[in-house]
C-alpha cells in the first residue's frame, strides 16, 4: 500500500532523513520506533506533504505522492492523526470530527462512520457537545483519532498518540487501535516512543536512528532482539 524508497528530506537543506526506505502492506500494523530526533514526525510530514523530500520516492497504491499537494493526500485514503494531538479546542467534539470529514469517502459514509466512531469511542458521543479544549489528555487522543477515522481512511498514520497519558490511559489506545484496526480491516502505521507497547502490537516493526532505518522485522522478533532490549526496554 504505501512504499517509501530511499527517502531523504530534513529542513533548510539540512537532511534529518537519510536514504529511508519501509514498507507497508495493506492490513497491516506498523510500528517506526526511536528515541527523540530521530526524524519519526519528519517521516509522517514527508508523506503528508508539509515537509518536501530531497530524494527517493513515496508511492501510496502505486501513486506518486510527490506530484501531489498536499492537500490532496487525504482523498487518496491518507489520514494523520498529527503528535500532540491539534484538537480545534473552541470547537465542539462533533465539529472536530465533522472536520475530519473533509473528503468525498468521509462525506459520503459521514453517518455510518460516525456510528462506528462513536461505537469504538463511547467517550465521544458523551462529549459530543463539549468544547475540546476542556477534555482531558486521554479524551482529546481520542477526538484525533476519531478525527482522523471520519475521513473513512484506508491508511491512519499515527504520531505518538500515547504521548503524555498515564500508562492506563496509553495502553488503553493501544488497545482500541487494534480493536478498530481488526474491526475496520484498517492499515495502520504508527510512531512510538512506548517501544515495548508499539512493538507487541506490530505485525512489522521498524527501529529509526538519527535518520536512518537501523533494524527492521516482525514486532515480536524486534521485540526480542538484543539491542532493541538494551537500548529501549532497559534489559
Ligand atoms: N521545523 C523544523 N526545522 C528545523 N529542524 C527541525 C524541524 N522540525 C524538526 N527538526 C529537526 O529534525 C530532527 C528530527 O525531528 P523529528 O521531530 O522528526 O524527530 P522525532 O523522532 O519525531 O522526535 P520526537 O520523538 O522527539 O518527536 C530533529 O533534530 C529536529 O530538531
Amino acid at each position: 500500500m504505501l512504499e517509501i524508497r530511499n527517502l531523504s528530506a530534513g529542513y533548510s537543506e539540512i537532511a534529518v532523513l537519510h536514504d529511508l526506505s519501509v514498507g507497508v502492506e495493506a492490513g497491516q500494523f506498523v510500528s517506526i520506533v526511536g528515541p527523540n530526533g530521530a526524524g519519526k514526525s519528519t517521516l509522517f510530514k514527508t508523506i503528508s506533504g508539509t515537509v518536501k523530500p530531497m530524494g527517493g520516492e513515496i508511492l501510496f497504491e502505486g501513486e506518486n505522492l510527490m506530484k501531489l499537494a498536499p492537500a490532496a493526500r487525504p482523498h487518496l485514503g491518507i489520514a494523520h492523526v498529527p503528535e500532540g494531538r491539534q484538537v480545534f479546542s473552541s470547537l465542539t467534539v462533533l465539529e472536530n470530527l465533522e472536520m475530519g470529514a473533509i473528503t468525498e469517502a468521509g462525506k459520503k459514509n459521514w453517518a455510518q462512520t460516525l456510528e462506528q466512531i462513536y461505537s469504538w469511542l463511547p467517550v465521544l458521543e458523551d462529549r459530543a457537545g463539549q468544547f475540546a479544549g476542556t477534555l482531558s489528555g486521554g479524551e482529546q487522543q481520542m477526538v484525533a483519532i476519531g478525527r482522523g477515522l471520519a475521513s473513512s481512511p484506508k491508511l491512519l498514520m499515527l504520531d505518538e498518540p500515547s504521548m503524555g497519558l498515564a500508562p492506563a490511559i496509553a495502553d488503553f489506545v493501544f488497545d482500541k487501535l487494534m480493536e478498530i484496526r481488526k474491526d475496520a480491516g484498517l492499515t495502520i502505521l504508527l510512531v512510538e516512543q512506548r517501544v515495548a507497547e508499539a512493538l507487541q502490537v506490530a505485525d512489522k516493526g521498524y527501529v529509526l536512528e538519527t535518520g536512518r532505518v537501523v533494524l527492521e522485522g516482525d514486532g515480536e522478533t524486534l521485540k526480542a532482539d538484543d539491542r532493541v532490549r538494551q537500548a529501549y526496554l532497559g534489559m
